[in-house]
């Protein structure tokens, strides 16, 4: 679905990621970890496509094809999503109009979708204007579940959320991920940054990375990865990588 080959990307001429690579199979869900500015968001920016992270060297494939120079929104139409950690509130823009004009379903059909994540009442509200951090995440969920893209790429979707918010968006990202459906009938995939690893018990992801200054120090069985950092620190989860 996703594959990174030697990628290196400049972000306001500092060079923040370096030499990663990194492959995420059709039907798989992958989650990625990392201490505080070690560049995961920066990571989901490139791989989308965003003007500011400039790849410098390296490829992006995505189904098969190189989109290292593709724009956004034909990464977007060719089945790449994103959630963001602090999407931007749009002004003047309803967040029914908007899931209206990313899907072209009619408001019938978004008002279903719109109830099972708890934001019908949200529909007339500009975008993310007001909205608590909670809402936000499940605005941005409901966003995806409209795309149905084929590969997620979601970042800290559980932070700020309270624990029964956190049981509804996990348990709609496993969807997104066809997490629902067996191995040999998946064909979604994702890519998902946690600090905390709540998401894990509700998608049972099939690897972890542990990126640390713009390089991936470790791949491996996600929980192990997260006892690791929680119990020793990322340096511990560097050096004994070798037992995950
Ligand atoms: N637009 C930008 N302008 C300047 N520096 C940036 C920009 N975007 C990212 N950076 C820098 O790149 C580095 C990586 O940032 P990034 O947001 O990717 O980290 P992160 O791993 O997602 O961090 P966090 O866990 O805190 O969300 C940081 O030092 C950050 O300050």
């Amino acid at each position: 679905m996703l594959k990174i080959e030697n990628l290196h990307v400049n972000v306001e001429g500092r060079e923040v990621l370096h030499d990663l690579n990194l492959h995420i199979k059709e039907g798989e869900t992958h989650v990625l970890m990392g201490p505080n500015g070690s560049g995961k968001t920066t990571l989901l920016r490139a791989a989308m496509g965003f003007s500011g992270y400039d790849v410098t060297e390296g490829r992006i494939f995505f189904k098969g094809r190189d989109v290292t120079e593709l724009p956004m929104h034909e990464r977007a139409r060719y089945g790449m999503g994103i959630m963001f950690q602090r999407p931007p509130t749009i002004s003047g823009l309803k967040l029914g109009k908007l899931l209206q004009a990313l899907s072209g379903a009619e408001r019938k059909v978004i008002e279903e979708y719109a109830k099972k994540m708890h934001m019908d009442d949200f529909l007339d509200r500009d975008v993310n204007s007001g909205f608590s951090g909670g809402e936000i995440k499940r605005s941005e969920v409901l966003q995806l579940m409209i795309q149905q893209p084929d590969f997620v790429m979601l970042d800290e979707p559980e932070s700020g959320v309270d624990l029964e918010n956190i049981s509804l968006i996990g348990k709609s990202i496993a969807m997104l991920v066809e997490k629902d459906r067996h191995i040999i009938n998946r064909h979604k995939s994702g890519l998902i940054i946690t600090h905390t690893g709540y998401i894990l018990d509700y998608i049972d992801a099939d690897a972890g990375h542990m990126l640390c200054d713009g390089e991936i120090k470790c791949d491996g069985n996600p929980r192990e990865i997260l006892k690791v950092i929680q119990e020793k620190g990322y340096q511990e989860c560097i050096r004994c990588q070798k037992i995950l």
